[in-house]
């Protein structure tokens, strides 16, 4: 606290800054037209693969140069975890340690029961089984193997030697080409294997991280964008149009991507209930709006389209005398469901010294492939990275183990569109399980603890541990309030407590990579005016400081919460000034200068002060997402009347100073700097 410039006055800002984009450090500095990130200092930014520079004093006031720097930082997070940028979680990826021989429950269950504990449920492995080749070359093995010599071991030597030269596409065709892919391979219908990546979690977590966001759900509720004004739509029209997009493009095998091909133009149209008629309709159509059938559509053009045939339909059905709005949101209901199937589709062995596959993106098998599913299987070998690409970003899974160190089963899931590699494996043989995953009817929402997940595969981590290693990002320390995207029960009298398990999508991404990159935080809740509890900031110094002296830091997963419970007050018609009547959560329309002079120096109008300034020291990111119904305040008097409050979470994070993070503090450098 004490590093930080506490604003001796209330903070004007909300004139000039976007809501989301809140920095208490500007509020003496409106920005000025023209200033964007040019002039940035690169000379500053740590490498990832070095140590921490010696901590230099920061200057009392950063110079513009370093700002910029600190802006485009604080930039790539809110890119990331905003709309379409969500989709930036391109890869996932985790490792499932072996708890062999543990033994099962009486009920035969590898996994205990825990009376609803499903939070503290932890996944065990057991030893894969492979089933290969046919009748009496058939063998079967178990990985990990336990011991040479044994029967296991030479099963797996055939297995290896049994595997058929794999092939690979290229222009239509299936082609062999040591060049680009040496490695062997087995079909679906050529081995058995018992493990399953819905039992072990895997499927879980890849739907939670990858499923791709709902991106009707982020427009804003009742706004009209200028597009659906342009074209007389409602706001309702214009969600149905973004719903229909989304899935058009999430149902293709490019849901990374935010386009639409005009190839989808049919379905789409479908969908919205205003069909095409024939080939002629369709061509005519691309011809009015100057589209090719093989490139793609822009969102102007498909609300024109549609906003046409719309009010065509509508016209003619005025005059049938039968006025219907466009169809029922059957797709609204799909796209809540969704979930993600996984098929397994090939054993790989990539053998050492040369085995690999170059760059490539992988076929889908059908439209409604989003993603692929390698799961490396514990078989010792070294080299054999997989490296994943999307948008000039790479992630590398690395997985060499040595033979007797390392046992587990590491997995990594990407979207169909991006670009990875096998690295050359230099020695032993890497064995993976791959799967295509395809979009499907999902079940339940929600799920477990994240258990298998390696959350510094994420790009967000990525990005945080550049930020903490860079001197211009927040030098004096400070706080970032990240806005949770999703909405969670988090004022019912019990679920309250489950909600920092429950994190979903972006929110989940977002508290892994917080967590990974060690940084102290908690759940808050905050009004609609983005007013944190009065204590919010201070419970967070009170984290630090206990987490400081216990160093090495502990591994408390998941963030407190400083979540309420549903609360219902009484409230009498009374207008007199005692300190118990005073709100203490004031409503969005309530500040200080609302309060009555003899409010001054009451509890209720210290309480509002200090939420203010807490409110002002923080960096916000994220402003949109739902609210959740925060407080029933049942009021009686002349009418009796239920008064109704939203809120919203907030993930609130401690960002060290300069010299605490760069190891010249009062600790080591909580940044793992590999
Ligand atoms: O084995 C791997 O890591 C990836 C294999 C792959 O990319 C493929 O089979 O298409
Ligand atoms: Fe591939």
């Amino acid at each position: 606290m004490d590093d930080i410039d506490v604003p001796k006055s209330t903070c004007q800002c909300a004139d000039y800054m976007e809501w989301g984009r809140h920095d208490p450090r500007n509020h003496r500095r409106p920005p000025q037209p023209g200033q964007s990130g040019t002039g940035i200092q690169t000379s500053h930014s740590a490498s990832s693969t070095q140590g921490p520079a010696p901590a230099p004093e920061p200057p009392d006031l950063p110079d513009a140069a370093a700002q910029a720097r600190e802006q485009t930082l604080l930039d790539g997070f809110r890119e990331v975890l905003a709309g379409e940028g969500r989709k930036a979680t391109f890869t996932c990826g985790g490792r499932l340690p072996f708890v062999l021989r543990s033994g099962r429950t009486p009920t035969g269950d590898l996994t205990p029961r825990t009376e609803g504990k499903v939070q503290e449920q932890k996944i065990l492995t057991e030893h894969v089984g492979l089933r290969f080749g046919k009748r009496e070359e058939s063998g079967k093995t178990a990985l990990p193997i336990d011991g040479q010599g044994t029967a296991a071991e030479r099963a797996f030597r055939d297995l290896v030697r049994g595997c058929k030269p794999a092939t690979f596409g290229r222009d239509g065709k299936d082609v062999y080409d040591e060049e680009y892919r040496r490695a062997g391979a087995l079909g679906v219908d050529e081995f058995m294997t018992d493990f399953c990546p819905y039992k072990t979690g895997i499927i879980d977590i890849v739907t939670q991280l990858l499923l791709p966001p709902i991106v009707g759900d982020l427009a804003p509720g009742s706004e009209r964008s200028e597009l659906a004004v342009q074209h007389h739509l409602t706001a309702a029209h214009e969600q149905q149009i973004r719903y229909a997009v989304d899935y058009e493009i999430q149902a293709s095998n490019r849901p990374a991507s935010t386009r639409m091909r005009v190839s989808q133009l049919p379905s789409l149209l479908a969908n919205l209930n205003v069909p095409l008629t024939d080939q002629p309709d369709f061509h005519h159509t691309l011809q009015t709006f100057d589209l090719q059938p093989a490139g793609k559509v822009t969102f102007p053009n498909i609300f024109a389209i549609v906003a046409k045939r719309w009010h065509a339909k509508r016209l003619a059905e005025e005059q049938d005398g039968a006025v219907r709005t466009p169809g029922p949101n059957e797709l609204r209901r799909k796209m809540l469901y969704r979930g993600i199937r996984a098929e397994l589709y090939k054993l790989n062995v990539y053998s050492g010294p040369s085995g690999l596959f170059k760059p490539h993106v992988d076929t889908p098998r059908s439209d409604t492939q989003i993603g692929s599913l390698v799961v490396c299987l514990p078989a010792p070998f070294q080299g054999g990275a997989l490296a994943v690409r999307h948008q000039g970003q790479e992630i590398l899974h690395t997985w060499a183990n040595e033979w007797e160190d390392e046992r587990a089963i590491q997995w990594a899931a990407f979207y169909s569109d991006c670009e990875h590699e096998v690295l050359e494996v230099t020695a032993g043989h890497r064995l993976t399980l791959t799967y295509n995953l395809f979009l499907a009817p999902g079940t339940g929402l929600l799920a477990g603890n994240p258990l298998s997940l390696q959350p510094l595969q994420l790009p967000l981590f990525r990005q945080l541990q550049e930020a903490l290693a860079d001197t211009d990002f927040m030098p004096k320390g400070g706080y970032i309030g990240f806005m949770l995207a999703h909405s969670y029960p988090h004022t019912h009298p019990q679920l309250h407590h489950f909600v920092p398990n429950m994190l979903k999508g972006s929110d989940m991404v977002l508290y892994e990579a917080v967590h990974a990159a060690q940084l102290i935080c908690a759940l808050e809740t905050v009004d609609d005016n983005a007013l944190p509890r009065e204590d919010a900031l201070e419970d967070l110094d009170a984290l630090h400081q206990a987490d400081c002296r216990r160093w090495p830091r502990s591994d408390a997963h998941p963030p407190p919460s400083h979540l309420a419970a549903t609360e219902i007050k009484y409230e009498e018609d009374d207008d007199e000034a005692c300190e118990d009547n005073v709100d203490m959560h004031p409503s969005d329309d309530e500040d200080l200068s609302d309060m009555d002079e003899s409010e001054e120096g009451t509890l209720g109008y210290r309480v509002l002060k200090r939420r203010m300034l807490s409110r002002e020291q923080i960096v916000w990111i994220g402003g949109g997402g739902p609210q959740e119904l925060s407080k029933v305040h049942l009021a009686y008097g002349n009418q009796a009347e239920l008064k109704v409050k939203y809120t919203k979470l907030a993930l609130l994070v401690k960002v060290m100073s300069w010299a605490e993070r760069s190891g010249s503090g009062t600790r080591e450098n909580p940044v793992s700097l590999e």
